[in-house]
């Protein structure tokens, strides 16, 4: 046995548990213990990503009607192109049951299909809970921010939000992760990311701006639902995530030229929290309100028309239905398959 190492070596959780491997993996447990100090623990179970392919599909998002549950790596689009991402959707528990009785656009308001893991149930609950207080604290500082009473947009907020678990697997560099969008379900996004990169937003001359991560941090971006409240006067952002390549940017004239090969890129996590909208405000209420918050709001006359200009898919009429409701179909589209 040598007395110093050169990598930090890894030790297979799965394969002590097994009785064919055990041996092997003891062995390696004692090297890294003895001479190291440091180890990766893998294959621990404590990955929902790691569930079984069965496991994951038994929670898949086609069995609700909510868009709550799993969708496999492929199967979502964004801007016409597949993104390169798999999912576990999440909602505020404690839902009613939707029944006939029910509008149906309550039926987005549902219940949880939680994977058959230990754990995973209350982990979702408990990062809902903290989440959730402090997206309401932070609505609070907006409206404070913009001079407005600090429960302006309290009577905004939906029973519901959303929280996805997201996983970017590697794939060739500069494929999509997800496409070009603006969050639609609700208020404002609450993302947690690894420290991968790849975030990107658009800004005002069409350029595409790195969101590199920050320890300890959550980007936080407005969505579609703000936006028609403020009369479109804070504006949802247009962001995507592009895969990022392992390898420094200095290489990318190598790899052109074929001399090296194209790396792959490293695996990305994300966790957003989508605060969610009323689903029940109707088009004429919102845009009542939206015209009276809007009016309250300092800022210069020119910005306003501006935003008076930029159309809103949650004000758009072609949203509006039988009940009233408005941002249904732009749910939608944001959820299933964002366009
Ligand atoms: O994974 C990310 O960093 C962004 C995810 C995102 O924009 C979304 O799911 O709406
Ligand atoms: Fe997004």
């Amino acid at each position: 046995m040598t007395h110093s190492f050169s990598s930090v070596p890894q030790v297979d959780y799965a394969r002590l548990q097994d009785k064919t491997t055990r041996q092997e993996e003891l062995d390696k447990l004692r090297n890294a213990i003895f001479v190291v100090g440091f180890l990766y623990l893998t294959n621990t179970g404590l990955e929902l990503f790691d569930l079984p392919a069965e496991a994951k599909e038994n929670c898949n998002m086609i069995h609700s009607a909510s868009f709550l549950g799993y969708t496999r790596l492929g199967a979502e689009t964004t801007a016409l192109n597949t993104d390169l991402r798999e999912q576990f959707d999440f909602g505020t528990p404690g839902m009613t049951t939707w029944t006939e009785q029910h509008p149906f656009w309550q039926r987005l308001e549902g219940s949880n299909q939680y994977p058959n893991k230990s754990g995973a149930q209350e982990l979702v609950e408990n990062y809902i809970s903290q989440i959730d207080r402090l997206a309401q604290e932070f609505v609070h500082l907006v409206a404070e921010c913009l001079s407005l009473p600090v429960d302006t947009f309290d009577s905004f907020k939906g029973k519901m939000s959303r929280l996805k678990f997201v996983k970017y697997p590697p794939s060739a560099p500069d494929s999509q992760g997800v496409g070009p969008h603006k969050d639609s379900a609700g208020l404002f996004t609450f993302l947690s990311q690894d420290n991968t990169g790849g975030l990107q937003v658009l800004n005002k001359n069409g350029e595409w701006i790195d969101v590199p991560p920050i320890e300890g941090s959550l980007v936080v971006n407005i969505q579609q639902g703000f936006e028609a409240i403020t009369g479109g006067v804070c504006a949802a952002t247009t962001h995507r995530v592009i895969v990022r390549s392992q390898q420094l940017p200095n290489f990318a004239s190598l790899i052109k030229a074929k001399i090296i090969q194209a790396p792959t890129s490293q695996t990305r996590y994300s966790i957003p929290f989508f605060l969610g909208v009323r689903l029940d405000l109707t088009l004429s209420q919102l845009e009542e309100s939206a015209a009276h918050i809007v009016q309250r709001i300092p800022t210069s006359d020119d910005r306003k028309k501006r935003a008076v200009d930029v159309p809103s898919e949650f004000l758009s009429p072609l949203y509006s239905c039988t009940l009233g409701v408005a941002g249904i179909p732009s749910f939608l589209n944001g959820i299933r398959n964002r366009h």
